[in-house]
């Protein structure tokens, strides 16, 4: 079978195209297939097998077949994935074709690393703006920026057309910083800050936070500890109980099954109940989704 562009690529001057309607699932590997291809192209392969770029992205090579299916591209039998029309197609499915201007919010040490990471232009974005409420931070200079009060954010936000807002504040002011983004029309937000944001309808929330994958990573630490009986691989942590598995912090082993977990928990997780009414905490997971 041979490769085809999408619905709509590119070049159908005028018209508004078509976009595949994605699993989430398949748009959070989308950048990562991306990022294979690239370094692909950049040592010089033309082609890639499904198997080869399955690899370099980190995924299976079925999921992949399937992810890049409903992109309408195939492959061709025996030679592979055009890699510069692989690329094309991703860039053109995420909307990365035009330059998306990026407003970031919240200028301390989170802020400052952002602003200075050169990595957002390579990958389609322009940080256009930097705002904070800290009277003794504007004004300061990053990366060519200058910093700028949060109250200048609508009339910014408009002149720059941003698209995307970046919070980097403490917890406590992102809901306000987000209904400030919102007022201003920004309909997209990546939140750093460690809490849950609501947003009207049409306002979608990434959310990342390092501490909830390193608790993850602290999961399956403590779950291979619990299934080989060997004591955590760092720190004091729990002591061993009797019969090899973990000890719970209320009692009972957890190598032992998982009858010890705290306050009876299934081992299923819980469900949360869906936000009802008219605002919506999307707040997916930006990593690991
Ligand atoms: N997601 C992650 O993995 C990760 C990692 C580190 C920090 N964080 C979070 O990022 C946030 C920033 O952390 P930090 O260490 O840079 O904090 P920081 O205190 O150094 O910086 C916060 C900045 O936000 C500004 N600010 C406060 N209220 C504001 C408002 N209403 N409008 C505009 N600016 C405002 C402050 O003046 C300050 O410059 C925190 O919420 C922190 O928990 C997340």
């Amino acid at each position: 079978m041979s490769q085809h562009r999408p619905v709509g690529t590119p070049g159908r001057a005028g018209a508004v195209p078509a976009l595949p309607d994605l699993p989430e699932a398949t748009v959070a590997r989308l950048p990562e297939y991306l990022r294979a291809l690239h370094n692909l192209a950049e040592t010089g392969n033309d082609t890639v097998s499904s198997e080869e770029l399955a690899a370099a992205a980190g995924v299976n090579s079925a999921k992949l077949r399937k992810d890049l299916s409903q992109l309408g591209s195939y492959g061709t039998r025996g030679v592979g994935y055009d890699v510069a029309l692989l690329i094309d197609q991703i860039e053109f499915v995420l909307g990365l074709t035009q330059r998306r201007a990026v407003a970031l919010v919240g200028v301390g040490n989170l802020g400052h690393a952002l602003a200075g990471y050169a990595g957002f232009v390579s990958r389609g974005f322009r940080i256009a703006a930097l705002f904070d409420a800290d009277p003794a931070r504007v004004g300061e200079e990053i990366n060519g920026l200058v910093v700028q009060h949060i109250d200048e954010l609508p009339r910014v936000a408009a002149e720059e057309r941003i698209a995307i807002g970046v919070i980097a504040t403490p917890a406590t002011a992102a809901q306000s910083v987000a209904d400030q983004l919102v007022a201003a029309g920004v309909t997209s937000i990546l939140n750093f800050a460690p809490c849950v944001l609501a947003v009207p309808d049409g306002v979608d929330v990434r959310k990342v936070d390092l501490a909830i994958e390193l608790q993850i990573l602290s999961f399956h630490e403590h779950r291979k500890a619990a299934l080989t009986g060997l004591p955590p691989t760092s720190g004091p942590g729990l002591p061993p109980a009797a019969g090899g598995g973990l000890a719970s912090p209320l009692g009972g082993s957890v190598g032992a099954g998982l009858t010890g977990l705290p306050g009876g928990l299934a081992a299923t997780g819980t469900t949360e109940p869906a936000p009802t009414g008219s605002f919506r905490s999307t707040n997916a997971e930006a990593v690991g989704s």
